[in-house]
């Protein structure tokens, strides 16, 4: 998957680039990351990046032109390394929700160009004339765009085929499915008089797998039923949850 980034602060990224699942898809090149930064494009001497909003009021806005330039490159080359033109997206709290299905939906899609803000935002039209979607990784506010865009590399680059090594962890993780996890346990297999769970140690894989749906069910019933909501489970989760609420509230 091909991904540029338009950021004042491409140094950021290397938490991605050099570290864990996302740095070694980006070593094995199932990453393409790319880095746009509108300061190369200032011209004065100054290198401005910034400037003042209309209207007053605190803050600055992102410099309009030293932006644009940098979009705009980073879309070109889009176009030239995957044939595809790619999507634009700028990460702000008056975006779309990010959950595992949006992140499924990038994953899946085209190439992505994501536009990092900083000081106050971006000029409104260049959300008009540039930013094909706008999402939000949540309901607070950040001192800027870099983190909410590494969070949306991460979640979307997970679910590209073979970045994860063992691709079922995808599957098995948080929220696939759409349910909580289940608790998970390693050695040793007595932690303060904390004992593993049985089935757990019997190698009984059927039993296994039952335990674990029963506690994802479980623990979704319990700390998000609004995920259960409007949700069809099949006869052998309907059955499991069941059992768990009957042995958590006799
Ligand atoms: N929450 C969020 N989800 O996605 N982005 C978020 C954010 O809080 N971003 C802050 C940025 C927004 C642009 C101007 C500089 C500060």
């Amino acid at each position: 998957m091909w991904i540029g980034v338009v950021s004042l602060f491409p140094e950021m990224f290397e938490a991605l680039t050099r570290q864990g699942v996302t740095g070694r898809a980006v070593e094995k090149g199932r990453i393409d990351l790319e880095f746009w930064n509108p300061r190369d494009y200032a011209t004065d001497r100054h290198r401005t990046v910034d400037d003042r909003p209309y209207g007053g009021g605190p803050g600055m806005l992102m410099k309009v032109d030293t932006l644009r330039a940098a979009i705009h490159d980073a879309r070109s080359r889009a176009e030239i390394a995957t044939g595809q033109r790619p999507k634009v997206i700028y990460l702000s709290p008056q975006g779309r929700r990010l959950d595992q299905r949006g992140a499924g939906e990038l994953a899946s899609g085209p190439p992505l160009v994501v536009v990092a803000g900083r000081y106050e935002g971006i000029d409104e039209r260049v959300v008009e004339a540039d930013i094909d979607e706008e999402w939000s990784i949540g309901d607070y506010v950040l001192s800027g765009g870099e983190l909410p865009a590494m969070v949306l590399i991460d979640a979307a680059a997970r679910l590209v085929p073979g970045v994860l090594g063992h691709q079922d962890s995808a599957l098995e993780d948080s929220f696939n499915d759409g349910l909580l996890d289940c608790p998970h346990y390693t050695r040793p297999e007595d932690v303060e008089g904390r004992r593993v769970p049985e089935v757990l140690l019997s190698g009984h894989h059927g039993a296994i797998r039952r335990w674990r749906l029963k506690q994802s069910l479980g623990r979704t019933w319990l700390r998000r039923p609004d995920l259960l909501e409007g949700r069809t489970l099949n006869d052998e989760q309907r059955e499991l949850l069941e059992e768990f609420i009957e042995e958590y509230a006799p």
